[in-house]
């Protein structure tokens, strides 16, 4: 497999994800909107869920991030090695999993996590992490590279209104691998600060593929207004 890395380097990543009950909740809703996001520029498509990940990677030629998400407490982001093999097998040449310090459904430790699906796939493993320490502790584990996905979800930080420019600039000087920015980029402008911080890439979602989110901001900005 050649190395994703460099081909996301700089570049917007668009995560194209939808949920049980909403109106866009369909693999290949998902799959138009990561076409859709391609067409625009996007270098790489994160996409949540085997049957999305399946119809994104046969219709997009950038690398994806892929994950399941088992439940929204705790530990839910691609939460054992088995969710990850899978992933990996659905297509995601990056597989993203929690890379917090809390405990594992599976009782494993992060580094057991990893090397097991270095072992077992061709995957590359994105920690999604919470802070700094997170992170340090991430790359530590042999982590491949790092996003600020948790930051503001984990109680170890605050949430920002906007993305965590100071978590990526503290993990971006602190760690050898590649760091994304990703969590609350709502503008163009907060994508380049990220950059400029150090991250790799930035990861979007809400702001360009969650059309209720959007339609709300504007929406409470008019019931502001009056
Ligand atoms: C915290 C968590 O579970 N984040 C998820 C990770 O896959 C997604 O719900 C986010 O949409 C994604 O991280 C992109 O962030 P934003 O949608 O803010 O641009």
């Amino acid at each position: 497999m050649i190395n994703p890395l460099g081909r996301l380097e700089g570049g917007l990543i668009v995560s194209c994800q939808a949920y049980p009950g909403e109106p866009l909740f369909d693999p290949d809703v998902m799959r138009r909107m990561a076409e859709a996001a391609v067409a625009g520029g996007a270098v790489g498509i994160r996409a949540k869920g085997l049957d999305d990940i399946r119809l994104i990677r046969a219709a997009v030629d950038v690398p994806v991030i892929g994950l399941v998400k088992v439940g929204s407490e705790g530990v839910y982001i691609t939460p054992t090695v088995d969710h990850a093999v899978a992933v990996a097998a659905a297509g995601a040449g990056i597989v993203a999993i929690d890379g917090t310090r809390r405990p594992r459904p599976d009782g494993l430790d992060l580094a057991e996590v990893i090397a097991t699906i270095h072992d077992r796939t061709d995957a590359l493993v994105m920690a999604d992490v919470g802070d700094l320490e997170d992170g340090l502790a991430s790359a530590a584990a042999g982590a491949d590279l790092i996003s600020s996905t948790l930051a503001g979800y984990t109680g170890a930080r605050p949430r920002s209104e906007g993305p965590d420019v100071d978590l990526v600039r503290d993990l971006a000087s602190a760690v050898e691998v590649p760091v994304l920015a990703e969590g609350r980029i709502r503008t163009a402008e907060q994508a380049g600060a990220c950059l400029q911080a150090g991250a790799h890439a930035v990861v979007v979602g809400t702001a360009i593929t969650y059309p209720t989110s959007i339609t709300r901001w504007f929406v409470d900005a008019l019931h502001e207004e009056i």
